[in-house]
Formats: C-alpha cells, structure tokens, sequence
C-alpha cells in the first residue's frame, strides 16, 4: 500500500505534463515503478483508501487466461471493464476488424492462448508455461506475452500489462510482470491485484509455493480530470492494514479455470476500506 501511495506522491510532485493524443487529455507522467507483492505471505495489494473492486479485477485476469475477445463474456465473468474500449472508441468503432458489438479483436487472452504462426497453426503460451511449472521445469522463457504488433491494427487497445515471465527457484514460484502504460488511479488498482491473484493461481494449480511478484512500469501517469480527487482526497487518508486472498483449493489445473470457475472461488478476508472514490475514465 505504502508503493501505491509513494508512487501517487511522486506523480502530484515530480510528474512532468504529456499530451495524450488517444484520448485528447493531458497526463502527470512519470517513467519507471517497481512494485513488490509479497505473495509467500499473502499480502494481497488491495488499495484500502478507497473501496476497490477486486472481483472485476480478477474477471478480467480470468478473461485473459480463458482468451476472451469479447466484452459479454467478461460482463458473464463479473467485469464491465471492458464494455468502452469494446464499443465507444470511435477509432475501433470505425476499424473494419471489429466484428460487431462487443467485439475487443486480438488482444491479450487472444494472443496469451492463440498467437498466430506462420503455417496457420496457433500457440498457446499459457498452456505451455503451465504444462512446464508442473513438471518442475523452468526453461528461463516460461513467458505469456500479449504483445504482438504486427496484429495492434486488428484490436480494440494495445495491451499495457503485456508481458508476464514465470521463475521457477526450487520449489517456489516467482513472477515478473511488465506494463507500458498505466493509469494510476484506476488501472493500477486492478493490475496490482492482477499480478499478485496471478502468482498466486499458477502456483497453486502447478504445486509450487508462490514468492514474490515483481510488477514494472514504464510510464505511470494521472489525467489531468483525477489530479483533484487523489491529491484533495484519497492521500489525505490513512490506509488500513493489507487483507488476505483466498483461493478455492478445488482449482487444481488449468482445465478447472478454463471451465467452471467463477468469482465465487475467491475471498477476501479482513478487507477494511474508505469510501469510495469515482475517478473519471478516460476511454
Ligand atoms: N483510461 C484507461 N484506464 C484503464 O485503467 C484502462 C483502460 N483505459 N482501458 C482498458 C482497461 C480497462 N480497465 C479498467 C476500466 C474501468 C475501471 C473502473 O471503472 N474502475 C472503477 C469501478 C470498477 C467496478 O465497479 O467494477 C473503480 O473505481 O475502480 C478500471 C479499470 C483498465 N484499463
Ligand atoms: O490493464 C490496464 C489497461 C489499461 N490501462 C490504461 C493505461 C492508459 O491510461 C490506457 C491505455 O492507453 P494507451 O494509449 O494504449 O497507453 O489504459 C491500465 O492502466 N491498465
């Protein structure tokens, strides 16, 4: 919680003003934030200046793994997060990949589960990272990457956490997660929970015990329309002590994600939080 807010601080002190062309909104932008999940202890990184969303959080993160391409089956999931990149970005709207309403085209989980070859086969990254973790095996390239641009023409949005690399250090897992573009006060919220809930499934689901889980980003930035709500609200509060995520231990493999898990099968214990805080979205 303390990186999150430090990081909140350097952004309303040290940022340095970005026009943004996509969105046609000015940012405070810095470049470079590590953060440090502890997983091994179960810190769950959720924000507790303000009441967080968790389970859109996940759906999202479980969207990905299932390679969704469509904005209703992450509403099925428990998330709305994407229902604007999906139908109000006049850019995407007007593309002639986009098949309908709802339709985000190849990004993430579409990449993550069926990157395209040349000989008109697919790879599925997750399936082989999985397959290898479980078999003990860290082959130092045990990598899920969305990032593909040579198909960014054929989606909704380039990804912004695009790559996630797995270690293996005897029998504990560790994860590195990296991110391009982050929107502090609302993306990072749910990709800080992304990251950790990460870790913390694939080590489970492969038999290891989870470590940590390193998340980098390049360019952490605020709009200009959220300044007055982080600096005049949320960093005058106190935060609460971190809660704890719990895991459905029924979920044993991939299969099991793929196939019937729901948001039901998780928890979050010991969640104290200040009101909630709605931030502008800047689609
Ligand atoms: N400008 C922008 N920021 C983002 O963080 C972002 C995008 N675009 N586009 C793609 C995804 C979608 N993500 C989103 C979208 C919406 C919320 C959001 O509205 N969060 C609210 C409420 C969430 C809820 O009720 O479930 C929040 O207060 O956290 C968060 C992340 C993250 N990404
Ligand atoms: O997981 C996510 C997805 C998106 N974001 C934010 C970061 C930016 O504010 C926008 C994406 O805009 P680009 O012009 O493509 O950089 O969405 C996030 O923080 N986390």
């Amino acid at each position: 919680m303390k990186q999150y807010l430090d990081l909140c601080q350097r952004l309303i002190q040290q940022g340095e003003w970005v026009e943004n062309e996509r969105t046609g909104k000015r940012c405070l932008t810095v470049i470079n934030a590590d953060m440090i999940y502890d997983v091994a202890n179960n810190q769950f990184p959720l924000l507790t200046t303000r009441k967080s969303f968790w389970k859109s959080a996940i759906a999202e993160l479980i969207g990905y793994l299932r390679g969704y391409d469509n904005a209703a089956d992450f509403r099925k999931l428990g998330t709305k997060t994407w229902d604007a990149n999906a139908n109000e970005n006049s850019a995407w709207l007007s593309n002639p990949h986009r098949q309908g309403v709802d339709d985000m085209g190849r990004v993430y989980g579409v990449q993550g589960r069926a990157w395209k070859k040349q000989d008109g086969g697919v790879i599925d990254q997750l399936r082989k990272l999985v397959d290898d973790l479980s078999r003990g095996v860290d082959d130092r390239g045990e990598i899920l990457s969305f990032y593909n641009p040579g198909e960014f023409h054929m989606g909704c949005l380039r990804p912004c956490m695009h790559t996630h690399n797995f270690s293996l250090l005897g029998d504990t897992l560790h994860l590195t997660s990296y991110q391009r573009s982050c929107d502090v006060p609302l993306g990072l919220v749910f990709n800080q929970v992304q990251v950790f809930a990460f870790l913390k499934i694939i080590a489970q689901i492969t038999g290891h015990k989870p470590g940590q889980a390193f998340h980098k980003i390049v360019n952490a930035h605020i709009y200009e329309d959220q300044i007055e709500l982080m600096r005049d609200v949320q960093l005058h509060r106190e935060p609460f002590e971190l809660p704890q995520l719990h895991i459905n231990p029924d979920i044993k493999s991939l299969e099991d994600l793929e196939t019937w898990v729901t948001m039901d099968d998780f928890e979050v214990l010991n969640y104290q939080f200040h009101d909630p805080i709605q931030y502008p979205f800047s689609v």
